[in-house]
């Protein structure tokens, strides 16, 4: 079993794709410690400006609300963030690129073959986690596919949020394999993209809370 630096006494949850006024309500009464929203227009969960700003204004206080982008023009990123508390960079960004936008951010890594994740964490050293998610040719994320936790080496120096086709069947595991910062789920808590489903948010939730013991 691996530990990842910084991890906290219990797996932090992330929710990403809220779209609904409903689902945003129902992520925040479940016990989400973050919402995410989509601002690549090339998702089916993609909100815009308007949408964006009317659901953050639904989070509470001490709920993290997360922007996702990808290779993004730096006025979409002015523009949202007065609405956001955490950048999430899911493209081609290089370093200096996350760093020039100059708020608090994560970078999302595919976990492609040959990646190297321990240079990844330092050439990233400025990120606030690394968000590790599966690698699918012409996609840049939301697959609702694993990869192979034990390739996450424990000696990294950033937070590891692990993504990438987690549910609530399949999360208990990928806990005691990886031990990460966070746990991140898009798909894995839906009806339908975009639709969240409050059962699957409640019982991921349920099972990280029994994974943490
Ligand atoms: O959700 C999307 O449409 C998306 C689009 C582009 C990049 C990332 C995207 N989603 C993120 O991918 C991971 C894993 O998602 P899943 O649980 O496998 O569905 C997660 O961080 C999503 O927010």
């Amino acid at each position: 079993m691996t530990e990842h630096g910084n991890r906290p006494g219990r797996t932090r949850i992330k929710f990403c794709g809220m779209t609904r006024p409903e689902d945003v309500d129902a992520a925040v009464a479940a016990g989400a410690d973050a919402l995410g929203f989509v601002l690549w227009p090339g998702s089916k969960r993609a909100v815009d400006i308007a949408c964006l700003a009317h659901l953050a204004a639904r989070v509470p206080a001490f709920v993290t609300r997360v922007g996702l982008f990808v290779d993004p023009e730096p006025e979409l990123v002015a523009r949202a963030a007065e609405h956001l508390d955490l950048l999430q960079f899911h493209g081609e960004e290089s370093p200096a690129t996350c760093a020039a936008l100059g708020r608090p951010w994560i970078k999302a890594l595919r976990m492609r073959d040959g990646l190297d994740l321990s240079a990844a964490a330092g050439d990233y050293h400025q990120s606030r986690g690394l968000l590790l998610d599966a690698y699918r040719p012409g996609l840049p994320g939301g697959t609702g596919e694993t990869f192979d936790w034990s390739r996450i080496p424990a000696s990294l120096t950033k937070p590891v949020i692990l993504a990438g086709g987690l549910t609530p069947a399949n999360v208990a595991e990928a806990i005691a394999v990886v031990r990460p910062y966070a746990v991140d789920v898009s798909g894995g808590i839906e009806a339908a993209p975009g639709r969240k489903d409050a059962a699957l948010m409640a019982a991921f939730l349920q099972a990280v809370r029994r994974a943490d013991g």
